[in-house]
C-alpha cells in the first residue's frame, strides 16, 4: 500500500471535482493559496480553448487542514466547476422528463472521435452516449491531480525539494535549452506565453499554433520536469514494485494524451555506447545529499537502479496532439452505424503547456510517497529529524 495514497472524483462539466489525500504528516503548513497558485499555473497557456476563460480554480478545504497546518487526518480537497450552470442540466444525477423522449439529453455524443476515449468506452461500458465516457477520461480531471501534487509538494518543499518545469519541444518546433537551467525554474518558464525558455523558439511554435488553429488541426509536445534537492536512496532495487523509475512512469504516463517519459538522456541512451552514457563519479566533500561524490555529467536524469543518486531528477514528457479537431477525421456514428465526421466542440488546439505543470503535480505525488516510505514520521517534525539523522550518516561514508 502507498504511503501517500490520493484519489480523485468528478465530471468535467459536473458541478465539482474532489481529491482525496492520505498520509499526509500532521503540521505541515499549507494555505488555500498555496494549491491555488498551482491551479492557475495548470490553467496557463497559448492555445487553449474557451473553457480556460471560463474556469478560475480555487481549492476548498473540507477535512484535514486546521489553522493553516495539516491535522494528519485525510485531506480532502473540492474545486467547483463554473462551467457547470450551463451544464446542469444535461449533467442531471437525477432522471428528467425529457429522458424518456426520442432524442433523450440533449448534446448526445455518437460521433465518436479517433484518439479519444469515447469508442473504447463506449464498448466496453456499454452505453450509447459517449460523454458518459468523455466526462471522466477528460483532462478536467487533472485540476483535482494538481491540487493533491500541491500537497505533496509542500512536503517535499520542507525537505528542501523542488519541482519546475519547462517546454522543449512544440509542434515540429525544438527548443534551445541553456546548458544551466535558471535556480527557479517555475519562474522563468511561467512568465512566458508557452512556458518555453528559448523566445525565439517561441515565437515560431506560436505561429505553428495560430496555423494548426486556422486549420481546424491540433499539436502535441514534450516538456522537462526537473527535480532538485532529492537526497540520494528514494526508491529502492528490491522489487518491482518498489523502483522510483517504474513508479514515476506509470504515475506520468497516465496523464491523458502523454504517449512517453525519458528519463535522462532516455531513447538516445539506446543508441550511444556505455562509455557516452553513464555518469562517472568523482569525489565531492560537503555534499551529504550525494553522500559526498558527484556525478561529473547527469545522463542518468538522476536515477540508478531505480532509487534516486541525489542529482536532479530529469524527466522529458511526450503529449500527442488533442484529438478533437474542429475539421473533424472520419469516423463512424455509433447510434446510425454509418460513416460521420468525428465530433467537434470548442476544444484546445494544445495544451502542452498544461500538460508539463500536470507531470510535475503528479512526479510530487511519487516522490512524496517515497519521501514517507524511506522516513515516516506523524509529524512533520518526525519526518525532517528522521531526514536529517539519514543524511548525517550518509555524509559519514565518504566524508
Ligand atoms: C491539459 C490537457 C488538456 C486537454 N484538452 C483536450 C481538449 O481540449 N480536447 C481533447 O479532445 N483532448 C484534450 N486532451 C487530451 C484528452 O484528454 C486525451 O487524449 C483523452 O482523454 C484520451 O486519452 P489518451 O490520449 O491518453 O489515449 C487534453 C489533455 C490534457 C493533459
Ligand atoms: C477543462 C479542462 O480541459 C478540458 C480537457 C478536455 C479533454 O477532452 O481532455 C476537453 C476540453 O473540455 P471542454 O469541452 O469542457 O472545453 C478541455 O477544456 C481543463 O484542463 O481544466
Amino acid at each position: 500500500m502507498p504511503h501517500l495514497r490520493f484519489s480523485t472524483a468528478g465530471e468535467s462539466h459536473g458541478p465539482a471535482l474532489v481529491a482525496l489525500v492520505e498520509g499526509v504528516p500532521a503540521g505541515l503548513p499549507l494555505l488555500a493559496a498555496h494549491i491555488d497558485q498551482e491551479l492557475a499555473r495548470r490553467q496557463q497557456g497559448y492555445g487553449r480553448g474557451r473553457r480556460m476563460v471560463i474556469e478560475t480554480d480555487h481549492v476548498e478545504f473540507l477535512a484535514g487542514v486546521r489553522a493553516g497546518e495539516t491535522l494528519g487526518s485525510p485531506i480532502a480537497l473540492l474545486v467547483r466547476n463554473k462551467d457547470w450552470a450551463n451544464w446542469e442540466a444535461i449533467m442531471d444525477p437525477a432522471p428528467r422528463p425529457e429522458d424518456d423522449t426520442p432524442e433523450g439529453r440533449k448534446r448526445q455524443v455518437t460521433r465518436v472521435r479517433p484518439g479519444h476515449a469515447d469508442l473504447t468506452g463506449l464498448l466496453k461500458f456499454d452505453r450509447d452516449d459517449a460523454r458518459d465516457i468523455l466526462e471522466r477520461a477528460s483532462a478536467r480531471e487533472t485540476t483535482a491531480r494538481v491540487a493533491a501534487g500541491a500537497v505533496a509538494r509542500q512536503l517535499l518543499a520542507a525537505l528542501g525539494v523542488r519541482i519546475g518545469s519547462h517546454l522543449v519541444h512544440l509542434g515540429g518546433v525544438d527548443a534551445a535549452v541553456p546548458a544551466e537551467l535558471p535556480v527557479d525554474l517555475n519562474a522563468a518558464a511561467d512568465a512566458s506565453p508557452l512556458r518555453c525558455l528559448d523566445t525565439i523558439a517561441e515565437q515560431e511554435m506560436i505561429a505553428r499554433i495560430d496555423a494548426a488553429k486556422k486549420d481546424g488541426n491540433t499539436l502535441g509536445g514534450i516538456c522537462e520536469v526537473v527535480v532538485t534537492g532529492l537526497p540520494v536512496g528514494l526508491g529502492a532495487h528490491v522489487s518491482w514494485d518498489r523502483k522510483l523509475d517504474g513508479r514515476l512512469a506509470a504515475a506520468i504516463c497516465s496523464i491523458p494524451a502523454v504517449k512517453g517519459v525519458e528519463m535522462g538522456m532516455g531513447f538516445e541512451a539506446a543508441r550511444r555506447t556505455g562509455a557516452e552514457v553513464h555518469d562517472e563519479i568523482v569525489p565531492a566533500p560537503g555534499n551529504p545529499r550525494t553522500g559526498n561524490v558527484r556525478r561529473v555529467t547527469n545522463r542518468a536524469g538522476g536515477l540508478e537502479g531505480g532509487m534516486t543518486t541525489g542529482e536532479p531528477l530529469v524527466l522529458r514528457v511526450a503529449m500527442k496532439p488533442i484529438s478533437t479537431l474542429m475539421r473533424p477525421l472520419q469516423t463512424v456514428d455509433v447510434k446510425s452505424g454509418e460513416t460521420a465526421a468525428a465530433a467537434a466542440e470548442h476544444s484546445d488546439v494544445t495544451a502542452v503547456p498544461a500538460m508539463g505543470v500536470i507531470a510535475e503535480a503528479m512526479a510530487a505525488l511519487v516522490l512524496a510517497d517515497a519521501v514517507l516510505e524511506k522516513f515516516g514520521g506523524d509529524s512533520l517534525g518526525e519526518l525532517q529529524r528522521n531526514h536529517a539523522s539519514y543524511l548525517q550518516r550518509v555524509a559519514e561514508r565518504l566524508g
